[in-house]
C-alpha cells in the first residue's frame, strides 16, 4: 500500500548540512517557533547522530589527523540531510507499516490499543539482550542504528511514533525516575509503555493507578510532569549525554545541550519542568554563560516550579541545590536543602521500585554529611577563632540534620519496606556526636500543635520560641534575660499557635 512519505519542509532542509552547534540550535529554533508541532522524531535523530559522532567514534576533523596533533580535539561533525532523512523515513515506514490506522479511523483521540500496539512495535524490535543502563541509548538514532533504547528512550519513541501517526493527544509523563504516556480527552488516560528498573515485570498497556501509584515516589503521587510537544523537546535535550567515558565529557555536546536548554528556557518551555532547570543549573556551574542566571537562582527556580505546579512533591530540586552547596563548601545551606528534600520524601511511602531515591538519601546521610562534618570539625580545630561561624556550633545546622532524619523516619512509617537499618545508625551516631552538647541543647524540639496547647497549659511559662528564620513568637514569663545568646530553633516546620491565631 502506498505510504505518503512526508519529506522535510524547506525551512527544515535549509539548515543542513549541520556543521556547528549554532546550526543545530537554529534547526531547534525553527522547529520550536513554528506554529505547528516540533517534529520529535526528526529532532531525536539529529541529537542522537551528533551525540554519537561527538562521543562514540571520536570524530577527527582532517586538521587533527597529523601525528603532531597530540591532544585529540574533535571539531563538530558534518551532519548531512540525506543521513537524517534516511533514518527518519526508516522510522516512519516502520511505524506506518505496522500500525493500520484505518482500524482506529474516526476517533481523533488515541486508544489504549493503539498506544499498546505502538509500544509493542518499538519493544519487539529491540535487541534481545543488552546493557539497558548504558549511555547514549536514549534517542531514535540509537533505536534506528542499533535497535537499543533505555527505559526513557522507549517511552519517548512511543510518543514520537504516535505523533507521526497523527495523534496529538499522546504525550510523555515524567516522574523523577520513570516515564509513561498520557492520552485521550484532556490527557485523562495513562498507560505504561516501557519497563522500570531491574527485575521488575513490565506493566506495558496498563494504566498508572492503584495503590502503587498513589503513595510511591516513583509515580510522584499524581504530580508527574505532563509534557506537551515543547516539554517533550526539553526532555530530549535534557537527555543529551555528553559523557565520552567515565572521566571525559564532550565539551561541544555539553555546550550544545546548554544552548538548547537556554533556547527552551527563553521560550518558557522549562517553567513546569524542574529537572530540566536543574540540569541547566548544573551546566552553568561547570561553564557559566555571561549575563545568565546563576546556578543557585536556577535551582531556586526549579524549587519554585515544583512548589507551584507539583505541590512540592519533587525531591530532586532540593538535591540539585544541596549538591551545589556541598560542592562549594556552603555546608549549612546544604544541610537545609537536604532537610527540605526529606520534608518532601516524608509525604511518600517507601516501595520496592523507589531504589533510586533511597540511594540518593543513603549517599547524603552516609557519605556526604559525614564528610561535611569531618571537614567542619577539622576547621574548628585549625581555626578556633572562627568557632562561632562553624556549623557544629550552630543550632540551626543541628536542627536541619534532625529534620533530615525525621523526614526519613516519616518516609518509613506505614511503608511496606523498611528504610533505615543498622548501616544508617553508625554514620548517624558519628555525625550527631560531632555536635557539642551546648549546640544540641539550644535546639527547641517543637511538637505538633494540637499537643502544644496541652504542653503550654501544663508547663508554667514556656521557653521563648524563635522561628528558625529568627522571628520570635512570644516572650513568656521567667524567660532567661540573656535570651539573645540562646538561639531557640524550631526543628519542624509546623507554625505555632500564635501564628495560627494570626491567621498566618
Ligand atoms: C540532583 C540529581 C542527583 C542530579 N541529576 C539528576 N537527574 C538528572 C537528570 N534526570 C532527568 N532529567 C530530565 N528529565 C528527566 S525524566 C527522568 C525519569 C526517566 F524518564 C529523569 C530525568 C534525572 C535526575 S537528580
Amino acid at each position: 500500500h502506498s505510504i505518503k512519505m512526508a519529506g522535510f519542509r524547506d525551512d527544515q532542509k535549509c539548515t543542513f548540512p549541520l556543521q556547528s552547534i549554532q546550526d543545530v540550535v537554529k534547526l531547534f529554533r525553527i522547529e520550536l517557533e513554528r506554529g505547528d508541532e516540533p517534529n520529535l522524531a526528526l529532532l531525536s535523530i539529529v541529537v542522537g547522530s551528533v551525540e554519537n559522532l561527538l562521543t562514540c567514534n571520536r570524530y577527527l576533523s582532517p586538521r587533527n589527523e597529523t601525528e603532531s596533533e597530540q591532544n585529540v580535539k574533535p571539531n563538530f561533525p558534518i551532519l548531512e540531510l540525506s543521513t537524517v532523512e534516511a533514518l527518519y523515513c526508516k522510522f516512519e515506514s516502520q511505524i506506518k507499516g505496522c500500525v493500520d490506522v484505518t482500524q482506529y479511523r474516526g476517533n481523533s483521540y488515541a486508544s489504549r490499543e493503539l498506544v499498546k500496539k505502538t509500544s509493542d512495535i518499538i519493544w519487539s524490535s529491540l535487541t534481545r539482550s543488552y546493557c539497558k543502563d548504558r549511555a547514549h541509548l536514549q534517542t531514535l538514532y540509537s533505536y534506528l542504528t542499533g535497535n537499543k533504547l533505555d527505559c526513557f528512550g522507549v517511552a519517548f519513541a512511543v510518543v514520537a511514533a504516535c505523533q507521526i501517526l497523527g495523534y496529538s493527544d499522546v504525550h510523555l509523563a515524567l516522574s523523577e525516575d520513570h516515564a509513561w504516556v498520557i492520552f485521550g480527552k484532556d490527557g485523562e488516560e495513562t498507560a505504561e509503555v516501557t519497563w522500570h528498573g531491574k527485575g521488575n515485570e513490565d506493566k506495558r498497556g496498563q494504566p498508572v493507578c492503584g495503590p502503587t501509584a498513589q503513595k510511591s515516589w516513583l509515580y510522584l503521587n499524581g504530580h508527574p510532569v505532563k509534557c506537551n510537544r515543547h516539554t517533550e523537546v526539553a526532555a530530549l535535550v535534557s537527555g543529551i549525554n555528553p559523557s565520552i567515558s567515565a572521566t571525559a565529557d564532550s565539551k561541544e555536546l555539553a555546550t550544545l545541550q546548554q544552548k538548547l536548554l537556554w533556547l527552551l528556557y527563553d521560550q518558557g518551555d522549562l517553567k513546569n519542568y524542574p529537572m530540566a532547570i536543574g540540569n541547566l543549573g548544573d551546566l552553568e556551574e561547570i561553564n557559566p554563560t555571561p549575563g545568565r542566571s546563576s546556578p543557585i537562582d536556577l535551582f531556586h527556580q526549579a524549587i519554585f516550579a515544583a512548589q507551584t505546579h507539583y505541590a512540592n512533591h519533587h525531591v530532586y530540586p532540593y538535591t540539585y541545590l544541596g549538591g551545589f552547596f556541598y560542592r562549594n563548601g556552603q555546608y549549612k545551606d546544604a544541610l537545609e536543602a537536604w532537610a527540605n528534600a526529606a520534608d518532601v520524601i516524608r509525604k511518600y511511602n517507601y516501595g520496592r521500585e523507589d531504589e533510586e531515591i533511597y540511594k540518593e538519601f543513603l549517599e547524603i546521610a552516609n557519605d556526604l554529611i559525614p564528610h561535611l562534618v569531618k571537614v567542619v570539625s577539622n576547621q574548628a580545630i585549625e581555626a578556633p577563632e572562627k568557632a562561632e561561624s562553624n556549623c557544629l556550633h550552630d543550632p540551626q545546622c543541628f536542627a536541619h540534620l534532625l529534620r533530615f532524619y525525621d523526614g526519613l523516619c516519616a518516609w518509613e512509617e506505614e511503608s511496606s519496606t523498611p528504610v533505615l537499618h543498622i548501616g544508617w545508625a553508625r554514620p548517624l551516631v558519628a555525625t550527631i556526636s560531632k555536635f557539642p552538647a551546648k549546640t544540641r541543647s539550644h535546639v527547641d524540639i517543637k511538637i505538633s500543635e494540637e499537643k502544644e496547647e496541652k504542653v503550654d497549659d501544663e508547663k508554667n511559662g514556656s521557653v521563648n520560641r524563635r522561628h528558625s528564620h529568627g522571628r520570635r513568637d512570644s516572650l513568656q514569663k521567667n524567660d532567661v534575660k540573656n535570651e539573645e545568646d540562646i538561639v531557640k530553633t524550631k526543628v519542624n516546620g509546623s507554625t505555632n499557635v500564635s501564628d495560627k491565631k494570626a491567621g498566618k
